[in-house]
């Protein structure tokens, strides 16, 4: 099995890719991504004035680009972040129109969420090349959640919204390095701002694709809910999705 230290070497962007957003996968499966991150974005954008909401920051996003896409109408900007050099090399690819990886249909599936049903050819390209935008105008950047600050190159000292999903629990070995991680990530988040994590609950592996087994930090919802309150988010009033048949929990969390 390979461990959090293996990223750089081993993981493989195009099988990940394949694995979890190739045209197959995205139709047979459920991503509960796709559903938890746009019910948060429409409730970012009738709750929180449209100046407070300019910047998203994904930390370790690897070669994906859901997160940016389910708040395109939501932010101004996105900095898509990520450990792995071939993970940047994947964004940035997608980000000036060259990539290899079809995302069409995660976007049908996101605005099928939505509520957008039957949506056109049309409607979808403009909804990606609206994000290819946001990501032009913030950045694809290299991240490291063990660091302080985790996104050295961040042009902004804070952002609005942060967006982790599926990241710490990769990157770390146990609890108390999860919960410095945490709290390097928040130094980039506003008071004020938003927070929301995706969190594999209970396991202890995963398949990064084509069956290359990766480490799992095995986390319980009040491991992951006493670390977020550990570093200033305010879990009382979160807003949380936790099913426990996927093994996963989604959160929406203020930062105090
Ligand atoms: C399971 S993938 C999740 C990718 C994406 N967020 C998603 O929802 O599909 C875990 C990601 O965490 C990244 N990662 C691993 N160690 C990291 C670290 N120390 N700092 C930042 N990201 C890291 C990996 O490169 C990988 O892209």
């Amino acid at each position: 099995m390979h461990q959090p230290e293996d990223y750089e070497n081993s993981f493989d962007p195009d099988a990940y890719f394949e694995q979890y957003f190739g045209k197959n996968s995205i139709e047979d499966g459920t991503r509960v991504s796709l559903f938890c991150l746009p019910v948060f974005a429409q409730i970012i954008k009738q709750s929180v004035p449209k100046e407070k909401r300019s910047s998203l920051l994904d930390i370790g996003a690897g070669p994906t680009v859901y997160s940016a896409v389910c708040f395109r109408d939501v932010i101004e900007r996105a900095y898509m972040t990520d450990f792995v050099e071939k993970n940047l090399v994947s964004l940035k690819d997608w980000t000036n129109g060259i990539s290899a990886h079809d995302w069409q249909p995660t976007i049908n599936v996101i605005l099928r969420t939505e509520g957008i049903t039957g949506s056109s050819e049309n409607m979808n390209e403009k909804a990606e090349k609206r994000t290819q935008e946001l990501v032009h105008a913030g950045g694809v950047l290299f991240s490291n959640v063990h660091r302080s600050p985790c996104v050295p190159d961040l042009k902004e000292q804070v952002v609005d919204i942060m967006v982790s999903v599926f990241c710490l629990e990769s990157a770390c070995k146990d609890l108390d390095e999860y919960g410095k991680c945490v709290k390097n990530m928040m130094s980039h988040l506003r008071p004020g701002g938003k927070f929301i994590i995706g969190s594999v609950i209970d396991d202890n592996v995963y398949n990064a694709g084509n069956q290359r087994m990766f480490w799992l930090l095995r986390l319980t919802e009040s491991d992951v809910i006493s670390a977020l309150e550990a570093a200033g988010l305010d879990v009382e009033n979160r807003k949380a999705y936790v099913l426990e048949d996927e093994g996963v929990m989604f959160a929406m969390l203020t930062k105090l």
